[in-house]
């Protein structure tokens, strides 16, 4: 094997950040002083030898010279492109540097030695180990096979074909692996580290290594830029079409002669201009960028459209002055409401505290108990949503009304989150909405019919939104911003007390509404209701007016409520017939309706007393039927008890209860029951009927359920009615729970009861002893007309209800089938 390592001294030609490879042909710059020192040097030297002047190409690594550097001579002087002077100098071969000397010129010279680069002669057989030790002939062809396979492929990427068949006719191992040197993603580093590698060998396997791993860099690069060029390309597209997009209506707006900015859909615009408060203006701004990003059709540009016109109805910095003058507020509810006058009171009361407290900047009363909500409670018609107007007309705010009848689902209250299909705010923000205020009064009517079920609990939110704790930053699930609702005045509207949850009664101020008297109610249509009704039916009131006993009998006769809603009702119907009569020219005007006038107008009346009734036609006709006194949803009533003994070859033994009755009110007929079984012998009665024979007892009005154990009185005289025979007096009325051993106990509604048993026309009304002190309630006039009888003891009740034995209501006891 050939080994010439001839010493050498050369001219140093400094290469900074760059690296030539022997066989690589390289025009290099004589501007650069130490390049051309370098060439001039190794001219002035080769005048004196034969060859072409030799320079010693050794690249600089920040200041520092490499070990190797490679023998290269000066090809041709003269012009590079850009017209600088430069010389073509080719690289011929390695060269291990040593000792730097002075040589003549300014350059630097080294005395080098070049470097045996050839390869092992391929061995005759291929199993045996070449001199090389670690590598075989055959390896040798393979790796120059796979070098040159993996430029190959480098170089079509690039385009470079012409080189792909220079690269293909070479075969010398060392020349393939310097060829590398012109590779332009090798970093100056590996090119050094190729230059340094002086086995021709290792040098293709490390230049085969490097382009392996540039080849599999750029694969993965390339995996990038395409999902990066996809991505731009969308992006590009969806910019493009949305210019398109924007031209095509702003041609269509220009078509309609509509105004740039016109477009009810620049939301930007609107909520830049709206009133609204920092906070809100913040949140919608940002739903508006989200909106501008959202495709027109995309349903989330729908969900924010819808979000964004409630926010901008909403009447965020809309408010009312309080007119806080308590005697106008005074006049206006005496004006609008007759009677009531405790009511009223109270409602007063309620406005001058607040008046106070708002004035000493103390707020509305919180906490507990505070409160701060009034609930009307009584029966319907009784003018409790009328009420809560006159107190927004008294306090000169705006009202609204929020009907709570069957709201079960928590969202009603407060609203679906916004990601809902067909979400809509809670009814608290409609209701703020709808009053164009953020102070209004808002009426919560039916507060009792708020149920709950798997949807949540209504109640719960109503709780938050009437706490003035937390009612100040209300956040609707919809809205999602929060709301002040502290300057909201809630009253709250109810049929039954106890059906308000109780958590919701805990924080109202209750106040009753019992319902009125005959009296009151003629005052009413009087003042309110005939007025009313004579502009709705578009007649004067010198035209026509119906006088005070014709009131009387509509409130009596033709209706039996607690309320006035059914006499307001008949008296429009009345008119109606009236106007429609005179239209047709059959009656003149002015005209004054009388109360036998009543059954030619609206027919005959539907409510007669009892007592006014043929005594055969009477419920109480027969023994076994007692009269008693109830409290319902609609306010108080009378209600009949039946009992009959079943025969005792045919009928089964026990006890059946008929007509929806509860539990409490089931155990109370148990009650009356045993009381007889065990006390009758005392008081006479033939108790042995009771013994095999099956008692029936039954409530008529069958398809309203009723409970409470009020009717135990009542059961008791029905039963000792039906054993003794004896009649029960058709006047008399009664109330009050039985105890086993008979004592009567007290019951409540006590004024509703009343009031009810003088609408019937019942004379004597029997109530528990302890009850005694809510007579001060009922109106005087009522009292004044019923003969009330205050007792201890179920004996006292028989004696006052029980009719005296005749020989004609001789005992038949009734059957039951
Ligand atoms: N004291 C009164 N003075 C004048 N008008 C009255 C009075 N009480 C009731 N009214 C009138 O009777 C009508 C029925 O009253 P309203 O609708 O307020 O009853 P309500 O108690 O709210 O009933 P509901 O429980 O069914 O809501 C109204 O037109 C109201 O103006």
């Amino acid at each position: 094997m050939a080994s010439t390592c001839t010493p050498l001294t050369l001219p140093v030609l400094p290469l900074d950040d760059e690296v030539v490879l022997p066989g690589m042909v390289v025009p290099l710059d004589l501007s650069d002083s130490e390049v051309r020192a370098a060439v001039e040097a190794a001219q002035a030297a080769a005048r004196s030898q034969p060859g072409k002047p030799r320079v010693l190409l050794v690249p600089r690594i920040d200041g520092t010279y490499a070990n190797t550097g490679v023998l290269g001579t000066v090809e041709q002087v003269g012009r590079l492109a850009d017209g600088d002077p430069g010389a073509l100098i080719r690289g011929r071969g390695r060269v291990r540097i040593g000792a730097g000397t002075t040589g003549p010129g300014a350059a630097l010279w080294v005395e080098g030695t070049s470097v045996d680069e050839s390869v092992p002669e391929p061995s005759p057989s291929s199993q045996l180990r070449s001199n090389r030790g670690d590598l075989y002939p055959g390896h040798v062809a393979e790796l120059v096979k796979e070098y040159k396979a993996l430029a190959t492929a480098w170089l079509r990427k690039r385009g470079a074909w012409q080189v792909v068949d220079r690269v293909q006719a070479i075969d010398d191992v060392s020349a393939l692996a310097d060829n590398s040197g012109y590779s332009p993603f090798l970093t100056t580093d590996q090119k050094v580290e190729l230059l340094e590698t002086a086995d021709p060998v290792a040098r293709l396997k490390l230049a085969t290594q490097q382009l392996r791993d540039h080849l599999a860099e750029q694969d993965v690069a390339e995996a990038i830029a395409k999902d990066v060029q996809e991505g731009v390309d969308k992006q590009q597209r969806e910019f493009l079409l949305r210019r398109q997009l924007e031209a095509v209506r702003k041609e269509l707006r220009e078509l309609n002669g509509e105004q740039e900015g016109e477009e009810s859909d620049d939301y930007r615009t609107r909520v830049e201009a709206a009133d609204l408060p920092e906070k809100v203006r913040e949140a919608a701004l940002k739903e508006v960028d989200k909106l501008e990003r959202s495709s027109d059709q995309s349903p989330e540009g729908s969900w924010i459209r819808t979000w964004l016109d409630t926010v901008l109805e909403m009447p965020w910095n809309e408010r009312t002055e309080d007119a806080y003058d308590i005697q106008g507020a005074q006049a206006v509810l005496d004006a609008e409401h007759s009677g009531l006058e405790d009511v009223k009171e109270r409602i007063t009361e309620y406005l001058a505290v607040r008046k106070r407290r708002t004035d000493r900047g103390l707020g509305v009363v919180g906490g507990r108990r505070g409160g701060a909500v009034l609930a009307l409670v009584g029966p319907p018609g009784v003018g409790k949503t009328s009420l809560g107007e006159s107190v927004a007309h008294a306090m000169g705010r705006k009202f609204v009304r929020v009907a709570l009848g069957g709201v079960r689902d928590e969202a009603e209250i407060r609203g679906h989150r916004r990601t809902y299909v067909g979400a809509l705010p809670g009814r608290i923000v409609r209701a703020i909405k709808e009053a164009g205020s953020m102070n209004p009064v808002v009426l919560l009517d039916e507060i009792d019919k708020v149920g709950s079920d798997f949807r949540g609990d209504p109640a719960a939110a109503l709780l938050e939104v009437l706490d003035p704790a937390q009612n100040h930053t209300f956040r609707d699930h919809y809205l999602e911003v929060e709301l002040d609702l502290s300057d909201v005045v809630f009253l709250a509207t109810a049929n039954v007390l106890e059906a308000i949850p109780e958590a919701l009664a805990d924080r109202m101020e209750i106040v009753r509404l019992d319902g009125y008297t005959e009296d009151e109610k003629v005052v009413i249509a009087r003042d309110h209701l005939l007025p009313r009704q004579l502009e709705r039916a578009g007649l004067d009131k010198d035209e026509v007016a119906i006088d005070e006993g014709a009131l009387r009998k509509l409130a009596g006769e033709y209706t039996r409520e607690a309320g006035v809603r059914n006499l307001e009702r008949s008296i429009a119907r009345l008119l109606r017939k009236v106007a429609a009569q005179h239209e047709l020219g059959e009656r003149e005007l002015p005209f004054t309706v009388r109360d036998e006038d009543l059954r030619d107008l609206i027919g005959r009346p539907h409510h007669v007393p009892e007592s006014a009734q043929d005594p055969a036609e009477r419920r109480t006709s027969v023994p076994g039927v007692a009269t008693g006194l109830a409290v319902t949803g609609a306010g108080g009533d009378v209600l009949y008890v039946e009992a009959s003994l079943a025969d005792p070859e045919t009928g089964a033994a026990g006890l059946t209860l008929t007509g929806q009755l509860g539990d409490v009110m089931k155990e109370s007929a148990q009650i009356a029951l045993s009381f007889l079984r065990s006390r009758g012998a005392e008081l006479e009665l033939p108790v042995g009927d009771l013994k095999d024979r099956g008692v029936h007892i039954h409530f008529p009005a069958g398809a309203v359920p009723k409970d409470g154990p009020s009717a135990g009185v009542t059961m008791t005289t029905a039963l000792a009615s039906l054993l003794s025979g004896r009649l029960v007096r058709t006047d008399v009325a009664m109330t009050g729970e039985v105890s086993l051993t008979g004592r009567v106990l007290p019951i409540g509604g006590v004024k509703q009861k009343l009031l009810a048993a003088h609408r019937a026309g019942v004379t004597t009304v029997i109530i528990p002893k302890r009850n005694e002190p809510d007579l001060d309630d009922v109106p005087a006039e009522v009292l004044d007309k019923l003969d009330v009888h205050a007792v201890t003891d179920v004996r006292q009740v028989l004696e006052l209800a029980l009719a005296p034995a005749t020989a004609d209501a001789a005992p038949e006891v009734p059957v039951a089938a």
